[in-house]
């Protein structure tokens, strides 16, 4: 009994005693290491090898700011130096540690004081403008003013252009031109649908993962403290729930507020009074006011087809061609196929979509030019490898099916061949895999990767080798070995092979005479092949075929031609009327017009979106007639506002017709419905008013208005036409239209008068101020008396009810 106590003592004790070593061994391990690499540290740091991390990381912040020299205003050297010294007294391991890292990697990678060099030169700006692009010369006018105006002051500074146009008209493009001129580098962010505020002013250091505002990232990222930072999509800037975007957007763009910005992670504050913004907008009344009021709106309107004609082909194509690797000599797209293209593909205001399907074209083409190249290849391949062997592994199926006979022959030699030697095999297979990837590479390279994969392969063929030749066994270089293997593969071409390469030769050389007959190949390249020489030997002396064939394989290998040459004699690709629904599909628009003479109640207006101007047109139908079933129904998803100017439309169509026809009854015993075609596109807006008169005017007298008018223009009670937006957009839609005839209220002549001539030329434009003018125009009569109808609209309710 007390035996068992003392071994159940004993054992326990030894069990502690082997726990009690174990740890020893794992603290003083630990230990142990610790020590040695503090020790190694410390050597290192004592011959200099290396700094501590903080040393390290103060002297790259130091490093930094001296290339600032002077221009870190002192302020900021305080907080940089009071950071760093914090910095030394933190645990690296800690998390402020790395707070105050970031920091500081922030603080001193802002260009303080680093200002590329403005450059006011009026000539070259006007250069670098019309380099860029086509017309816009009022643009480009209003840029050379700022421009020169900056000369005369010596700074741009204080100025916010606002750029405004529908979208694709080249606004983006114009910013980037102004940065190119003044020398000065681009930033562009856009705030569209923005609504947080630190997006703009940044985060508070205190949160995880904070980051500075864009304004910051982008002083940063251009590496200089005046660049031209181009804001986009002001116009949409959203609604904060925390902060209001708009106001962070004022305090930066503001030239009284920004000499010192403050952004909430940098704290301290920069000077943004010398970057030059230039906004962008679709449309500026969204823009909001005092952000509006602060900036120096230039507007772009859009193009008439003419102008993107110009674009098109000056600057558009070249870009697109280029962009997609295409030479001038290899394909084009005619006149007539752009022409084409801008009427019925794509008739917004600006060019992006045009520019979309230019690409689009020279993508297809560009697919068309590399298919052609591999067939091409493929040809040359068939054409260039004179054995059988070789033949029936490149020949595509297709090729060989048609030659039955000669594929029976060559199927009973390779089948042959493959069970007399395993070896050549292996270098059949060898070659498919040259040939399959020299097919796939890009053109620059492919002969040097077909060269690494023969080499490649040659090496897969070393053991094999290895066995039967020995003083090549040391060998490492590729082309060695390539032609060590060449050499063990001459004596083993036999009778079979030789057979076979006696009768391919022949069908080679017409096989290649056919091909150059149909212009597919060209000469230099069969020379490149030396495929007559190949052939020749082959048939004169059938012994010499293995070595011909090696030869003829290193030929392809090595000489392979470029995309370039190979395309060099394929015919132009050329894209006409006829051919381009091939690349971009069926047309898009018929016809901006619905109707070629409009029918009874049926006028056209015009309209104008942020989109561009467009024709628009009112039509009006009667639903029922009895006595007193005077009404009017109106479809055509329109607005309020639209809907309140077709009942103001009804009650002075209606004083009007008692004017001109006292015992008509017309709109008192009619029930009417006015549509405003396309029925999916919200309409709104004041301006189609005297349209939708004349509409009903058109229905109550059955008659049609005149062929080729367009009319636009806020309408009163009394009939008087006031003033609308978008003359231009307007007019550039109705010269789209084939409209002869303009009516515009008489306020917007000066708009009318503005534009350039070739817009406004071959118009008959009346400009008018009050509707009995337009009902002249519209039915081609003499108002009996406009006194008399003017005073009769003005006596009539303002109720549409009937
Ligand atoms: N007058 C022009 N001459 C030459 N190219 C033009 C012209 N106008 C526009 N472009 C080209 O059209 C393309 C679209 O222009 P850009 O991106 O500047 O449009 P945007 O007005 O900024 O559009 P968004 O409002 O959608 O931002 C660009 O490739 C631009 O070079």
């Amino acid at each position: 009994m007390a035996l068992t106590l003392l071994k159940k003592d004993l054992d326990i004790y030894k069990l502690q005693a082997s726990i009690a070593k174990a740890i020893d061994e794992k603290i003083s391990g630990e230990q142990r290491k610790f020590l040695l690499m503090e020790q190694l540290k410390a050597i290192k740091k004592e011959l200099g090898l290396e700094a501590d991390d903080k040393t390290a990381l103060t002297a790259k912040f130091r490093e930094r700011l001296k290339e600032y020299k002077d221009g870190v205003p002192e302020h900021v050297l305080q907080v940089i130096e009071e950071e760093m010294t914090k910095l030394q007294m933190l645990e690296a391991s800690s998390s402020e540690f790395n707070v105050t890292r970031n920091y500081l990697d922030w603080l001193t990678s802002i260009p303080w004081g680093q200002y590329s060099k403005e450059n006011f030169d009026v000539r070259r700006a006007q250069k670098i403008l019309d380099e860029d692009h086509y017309g816009l010369t009022d643009v480009k006018e209003r840029i050379l003013e700022f421009i020169a105006v900056g000369r005369l002051r010596g700074s741009v500074q204080g100025k916010i252009i606002c750029l405004s146009g529908p979208p694709g008209v080249g606004k983006t493009s114009i910013g980037k031109s102004i940065a190119k001129a003044l020398n000065r580098k681009f930033f562009r962010f856009s705030v569209g649908g923005l609504s947080d505020v630190a997006e703009i002013k940044g985060h508070r250091r205190t949160y995880v993962g904070a980051m500075p505002g864009k304004m910051v990232q982008c002083l940063k990222s251009t590496g200089t403290a005046n660049p031209l930072v181009l804001i986009d999509e002001i116009d949409k800037l959203g609604r904060g729930h925390a902060g209001d975007p708009a106001s962070a957007l004022l305090e930066l763009l503001d030239p009284e507020q920004n000499a010192n910005f403050l952004d909430h992670y940098l704290d301290v504050p920069i000077d943004l009074s010398k970057v030059l913004f230039v906004c962008t907008a679709n449309v500026v009344e969204t823009i909001p006011g005092p952000l509006l009021d602060r900036m120096e709106v230039i507007r772009l309107v859009g193009y008439i087809s003419d102008e993107k004609m110009h674009i098109a082909r000056d600057y558009l194509e070249p870009n697109a061609r280029t962009g997609s690797g295409i030479k001038p000599e290899q394909a084009r797209i005619t006149e007539t196929a752009l022409s084409v293209l801008i009427e019925t593909y794509c008739r917004e205001a600006g060019v992006r979509n045009l520019q979309k399907h230019i690409e689009k074209i020279y993508r297809k083409i560009a697919l068309k030019l590399v298919s052609k190249d591999a067939e091409i290849r493929e040809k040359m391949k068939v054409v260039s490898v004179p054995t059988g062997t070789d033949e029936d592994f490149s020949r595509p199926a297709a090729e060989v099916d048609d030659k039955a006979e000669d594929k029976i022959k060559d199927d009973e030699c390779l089948e042959s061949h493959e069970r007399e030697n395993v070896k050549d095999e292996d270098q059949l297979k060898s070659h498919e895999v040259s040939s399959e990837v020299s097919s796939e590479v890009s053109s620059e390279a492919s002969s040097e990767v077909s060269a690494e994969v023969s080499s490649e392969a040659s090496l897969e063929r070393e053991p094999n080798e290895k066995e039967t030749e020995e003083q090549d066994s040391t060998s490492s270089d590729g082309n060695a070995i390539s032609q060590d293997s060449e050499e063990l593969q001459t004596p083993k071409s036999d009778e079979n092979e030789n057979v076979l390469s006696d009768g391919k030769a022949e069908k080679n050389v017409d096989e290649m005479h056919h091909l150059l007959r149909s212009g597919v190949m060209d000469k230099s390249s069969i020379h490149g092949t030396n495929m007559e020489e190949a052939s020749d030997k082959d048939v004169n002396n059938p012994e010499d075929s293995s070595e011909i064939k090696h030869e003829s394989v290193d030929d392809s290998v090595s000489e392979e031609p470029s995309i370039e040459e190979i395309l060099k004699d394929v015919e132009m690709i050329v894209v006409d009327e006829t051919n381009l629904s091939e690349y971009v599909g069926n047309a898009v628009f018929q016809s901006d017009r619905i109707y070629d003479q409009t029918p009874v109640g049926v006028v056209m207006g015009l309209a104008w979106t942020a989109m561009g101007g467009s024709t628009l047109y009112v039509e009006t139908t009667k639903i029922d007639e009895g006595e007193g079933k005077g009404a009017l129904q109106l479809t055509g998803q329109l607005g309020d506002v639209m809907r309140e100017s077709a009942s103001i439309a009804h009650t002075v169509s209606r004083a009007i017709l008692r004017e001109k026809e006292p015992t008509n009854s017309f709109f008192r015993d009619t029930s009417l419905h006015l549509h405003v075609p396309a029925g999916a596109t919200p309409k709104d807006g004041p301006s189609a008013g005297c349209t939708m008169i004349t509409s009903l005017l058109s229905v109550a007298m059955n008659k049609e208005v005149k062929k080729d008018v367009a009319m636009t223009g806020e309408v009163t009670l009394t009939g008087r036409i006031l003033p609308i937006g978008g003359v231009k957009e307007k007019t550039i839609a109705a010269r789209r239209s084939g409209v002869k005839t303009l009516i515009f209220p008489k306020a917007n002549q000066p708009d009318f008068d503005e534009l350039s001539s070739h817009i406004k030329e071959e118009f008959d434009v009346h400009f008018v101020e009050h509707y009995m003018e337009i009902f002249k125009i519209a039915f081609g009569e003499e108002s009996r008396n406009s006194e008399a109808s003017l005073s009769a609209a003005e006596s009539c309710s303002t109720s549409t009810e009937q």
